[in-house]
């Protein structure tokens, strides 16, 4: 079996001032190296202070969207190329948040993977069911939609470079985890899509988010096609965020 890199990855959506930051990054920073990748994606403004205090760490930064667009009069947009000029070297693409709240279509969540891609940075690329969907029966079609309408645009050494995150829509910010049984089910649909398309994305990570905290990171990331977890609500906390770190390393 691909041995896959296991990450935990803090989404800090808007929330965060320069003040509050400050403690949370120094405490992220001081995480002893271990067996899961860590990192923090952070608003564009604080970008700068995440790069000053991460930079001496083994944790890594990065970006919650991205521009569709590689450059150009593109007002309010912001480049991958700029956020690597920060040291970011990842970015959340297609949130829910941002699907539902912007209006991202699939073929416009494909073309910020790109653009992630093409500026070297790491996409996480997220799917996920409202509870409706997944209430009519319609989850896998849904997230396979969603992976497929990306992977359609990327070619083989490019997939390959992508992480994927489950995140039930249902279960963000509800306090309501998908169960790790529910969880590991789309995560096996999943790999079986990746693995339909190259045997050698048999080694795509995906992560898992939705109310993860302390108390159930440990089962969430025990079950074999979860291979870490993209935190929202606990990753401002620093004691719960790294607790759910040590619980996939
Ligand atoms: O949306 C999420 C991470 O991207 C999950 O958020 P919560 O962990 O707050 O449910």
């Amino acid at each position: 079996m691909a041995s896959r890199a296991k990450w935990v990855v803090g989404n800090w959506k808007m929330h965060g001032s320069l003040a509050d930051n400050a403690g949370l990054l120094e405490s992220i920073a001081a995480a002893p190296a271990s067996g899961a990748r860590i990192g923090v994606c952070v608003p564009f403004p604080y970008l700068v202070q995440a790069r000053d205090v991460l930079l001496s760490s083994s944790v890594a930064w990065g970006v919650q969207d991205l521009s569709m667009y590689p450059k150009g009069a593109y007002t309010g947009e912001v480049s991958a190329q700029m956020a690597v000029e920060f040291g970011a070297t990842l970015a959340i693409v297609g949130h829910s948040e941002r699907r539902t709240y912007h209006r991202e279509a699939d073929d416009v969540v494909a073309q910020k993977t790109l653009r992630a891609l093409e500026a070297a940075i790491t996409p996480i690329v997220c799917v996920g069911e409202t509870l409706e969907e997944r209430e009519a029966g319609s989850t896998e079609q849904v997230v396979g939609r969603q992976l497929d309408a990306v992977l359609a645009v990327l070619d083989a050494q490019q997939a390959e470079r992508i992480l994927v995150a489950y995140e039930p829509v249902w279960a963000i910010g509800t306090g309501k985890s998908a169960s790790a049984a529910e969880a590991q089910a789309v995560h096996a649909f999943l790999r079986e899509r990746l693995r339909a398309k190259s045997a050698a994305l048999d080694a795509v990570t995906i992560l898992y988010g939705g109310s993860v905290k302390p108390g159930n990171a440990t089962e969430l990331f025990g079950m074999p096609d979860i291979d870490g977890g993209l935190i929202g609500g606990a990753s401002l906390v620093a004691d719960d965020f790294l607790a759910i770190c040590r619980a996939a390393a």
